[in-house]
């Protein structure tokens, strides 16, 4: 009903507000447009499932997240790819993967700190009854 629809859009400019302040950071540069498969051709045999910052902002516009957890699946997508197609031990996969990992800690300890427990729960319980 319409108490709903006003929770989702909460949900909504907490999810954009979180999003946007991560493209903003300098560290996260290289996770705020999708890989370019013409530079990289393999990145799609190696990677099922890419994800950035950007395709995060559309799917909050076309309201694809209920939950808090259903966009942090898709937020964790950035941080597990970016292990898993640069692995190695060269400084460049490094960099990356240190990036990745403050990525997903600042993301989370964002949430941990500015988004209500109960506002969280409502969440799930709209996400249940649907
Ligand atoms: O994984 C990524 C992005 C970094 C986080 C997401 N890429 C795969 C390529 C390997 C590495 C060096 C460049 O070839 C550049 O094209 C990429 C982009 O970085």
């Amino acid at each position: 009903e319409e108490q709903e629809e006003d929770v989702l859009r909460e949900l909504r400019l907490f999810l954009r507000n979180l999003t946007e302040r991560l493209m903003l950071d300098r560290r996260f540069k290289a996770f705020t447009k999708p890989v370019d498969i013409e530079e990289v051709p393999d990145y799609l045999i190696v990677i099922q499932k890419p994800m950035d910052l950007s395709t995060l902002l559309s799917n909050i516009d076309e309201h694809k997240y209920v939950t808090v957890n259903e966009f942090m699946s898709d937020a964790y997508l950035i941080w597990q790819n970016a292990l898993e197609y640069n692995p190695d031990r060269d400084p460049e996969d490094r960099h990356i993967r240190h990036r990745a990992c403050a990525l997903k800690d600042t993301m989370r300890t964002i949430i941990r700190h500015e988004l209500d427990k109960d506002f969280q729960r409502v969440c799930e319980e709209i996400r249940e009854s649907r």
